[in-house]
C-alpha cells in the first residue's frame, strides 16, 4: 500500500455558526490520501463534497477529530505552511486582476519565496515546466481572462503542480469543460498523481468517467463515506443503491447509467439474421440495434423472453435493404430501417390492438 499522506482522526464535519447548535454534514472517522494515488469524490448535490474538501484543507476547521498531513496537525500551522503542503483547484477559477498565464502559474510559488518577496531564476523555470506539464505552455503570454475555460483550467492545475504540494485538492475542476477537456483533466491529473507521486483528491459528478480513471472512490451517501476501488464499489451494487431513482438504473456490467420509463408498455425481445452480420454498408447494424434497444426501453418496453413483440434486424431480398422485422399478434410487419421510427410503429400496433 502507498505511503499516507494526509489522515484524519475521528473526523466530524460540518458548521459552527455562533447561536445555533452545530450542522454536522459527514461523520467519517478515519481517512487516508496516499502517494500516487488519484482519488474522486463523488456524491449527490448537498452531501457534503466541497465541505470535506475544505475541512481536508484547512479551510474550516472539523466539528470533531483532527487532519493530518505528513504528520502535523493542519489547524495548528498557519496559512504559509499550509500553502507548502496543500493545492486547491476550483471549478469556477476567477482570478482578480490582470494576469497572463504564466503570471497565474508564478503565483503558485510564493509560499516558498524569501523574506524579500523575490521569486528566483528556479521559479520561473519551474512554473514554465508545470505550464509545459500540462500541454500550455504555448498560452503563457494570454491573458487569463482571455483563456477558454478548458484552457484556464489548465494553467490552474499548472500552478497548483508549480507549487508542488504533496496534496492536491479539486472541487469540480471539470464542471464547465466538454467532454474532450473533461477526459483530459482526469488523464492529465491521474498521469500527474503517478509521475510526482502526488495525493490527488477531486470532487466531481462525472460517475461514469471516474470508474474508468480513479484510483479510489470516494462515495459520499448520507453522512457517511465508502472507499474503494471502482471494480470493487462496482461489483457490491453500492453505485446502483446509491445514485439510481425510478428514472435511471445503473447498469454494472457496461458500466452505465440508463434511462427507465416511468411506466411500463409491451413486451419485446430483439435480436438479428445469420446475414446481417455480414452486412458491410454506412452503418454498423449490431450498434444501430443496441441502440434502438436502449431507446425502446427508455420509452417503456421491456425486455421478455415471452415478448409481445419479436422484432428482428434482416436483409430484405435481393436488394439487401436493413428492415425490421415484426412478428405480433400471429402476424408479419415489414419496416424499411431508414424511414421508420422503431417504437412509433410498435406502438401504433400496440395501441390498435
Ligand atoms: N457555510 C455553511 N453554513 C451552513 N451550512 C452549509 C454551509 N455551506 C454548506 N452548507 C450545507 O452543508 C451541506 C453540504 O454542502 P456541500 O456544499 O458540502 O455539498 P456538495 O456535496 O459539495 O454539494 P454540490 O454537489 O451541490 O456542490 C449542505 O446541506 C449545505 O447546505
Amino acid at each position: 500500500m502507498n505511503e499516507s499522506v494526509l489522515s484524519t482522526r475521528n473526523l466530524i464535519t460540518g458548521y459552527q455558526d455562533k447561536g445555533v447548535p452545530p450542522k454536522v454534514v459527514g461523520k467519517y472517522g478515519e481517512l487516508h490520501l496516499r502517494r500516487g494515488e488519484f482519488n474522486v469524490l463523488i456524491g449527490v448535490n448537498g452531501v457534503g463534497k466541497s465541505t470535506l474538501l475544505k475541512t481536508l484543507s484547512g479551510e474550516i476547521a472539523p466539528l470533531e477529530g483532527e487532519v493530518s498531513i505528513n504528520n502535523k496537525i493542519l489547524n495548528a500551522l498557519n496559512n504559509t505552511q499550509r500553502s507548502l503542503l496543500i493545492s486547491f483547484v476550483f471549478s469556477n477559477t476567477n482570478i482578480v486582476g490582470k494576469l497572463t498565464a504564466f503570471e497565474t502559474v508564478l503565483m503558485g510559488r510564493y509560499p516558498y519565496v524569501n523574506w524579500w518577496g523575490k521569486l528566483k531564476q528556479d521559479d520561473h523555470e519551474i512554473a514554465l515546466s508545470a505550464l509545459k506539464d500540462v500541454g500550455a505552455d504555448h498560452l503563457k503570454d494570454r491573458y487569463i481572462n482571455t483563456l477558454s475555460d478548458g484552457e484556464r483550467q489548465k494553467v490552474m492545475i499548472a500552478r497548483a503542480i508549480a507549487q508542488n504540494t504533496d496534496v492536491i485538492f479539486l472541487d469540480e475542476p471539470s464542471a464547465h469543460l466538454d467532454l474532450i477537456n473533461r477526459i483530459e483533466i482526469f488523464q492529465l491529473l491521474k498521469s500527474i498523481a503517478r509521475k510526482k507521486q502526488k495525493a490527488i483528491l477531486l470532487s466531481t459528478h462525472e460517475i461514469e468517467m471516474s470508474l474508468q480513471v480513479a484510483d479510489n472512490l470516494w462515495i459520499l451517501y448520507g453522512n457517511e463515506v465508502k472507499i474503494g476501488s471502482p471494480s470493487a464499489i462496482v461489483s457490491s451494487d453500492f453505485i446502483n443503491q446509491t445514485f439510481s431513482s425510478p428514472s435511471i438504473a445503473f447498469n454494472a456490467k457496461s458500466g452505465v447509467f440508463n434511462f427507465c420509463a416511468p411506466e411500463s408498455l409491451f413486451s419485446f425481445k430483439i435480436s438479428f439474421s445469420e446475414e446481417v452480420q455480414h452486412y458491410k454498408g454506412a452503418i454498423d447494424p449490431i450498434v444501430y440495434l443496441e441502440w434502438e434497444c436502449k431507446k425502446l426501453i427508455s420509452e417503456g418496453a421491456y425486455q421478455d423472453e415471452n415478448p409481445q413483440f419479436s422484432i428482428c434486424l434482416t436483409l430484405l431480398g435481393d436488394e439487401g435493404a436493413l428492415v425490421w422485422e415484426v412478428k405480433f399478434d400471429g402476424r408479419t410487419y415489414t419496416y424499411d430501417l431508414s424511414k421508420c421510427n422503431l417504437f412509433s410503429e410498435l406502438l401504433k400496433l400496440y395501441q390498435a390492438e
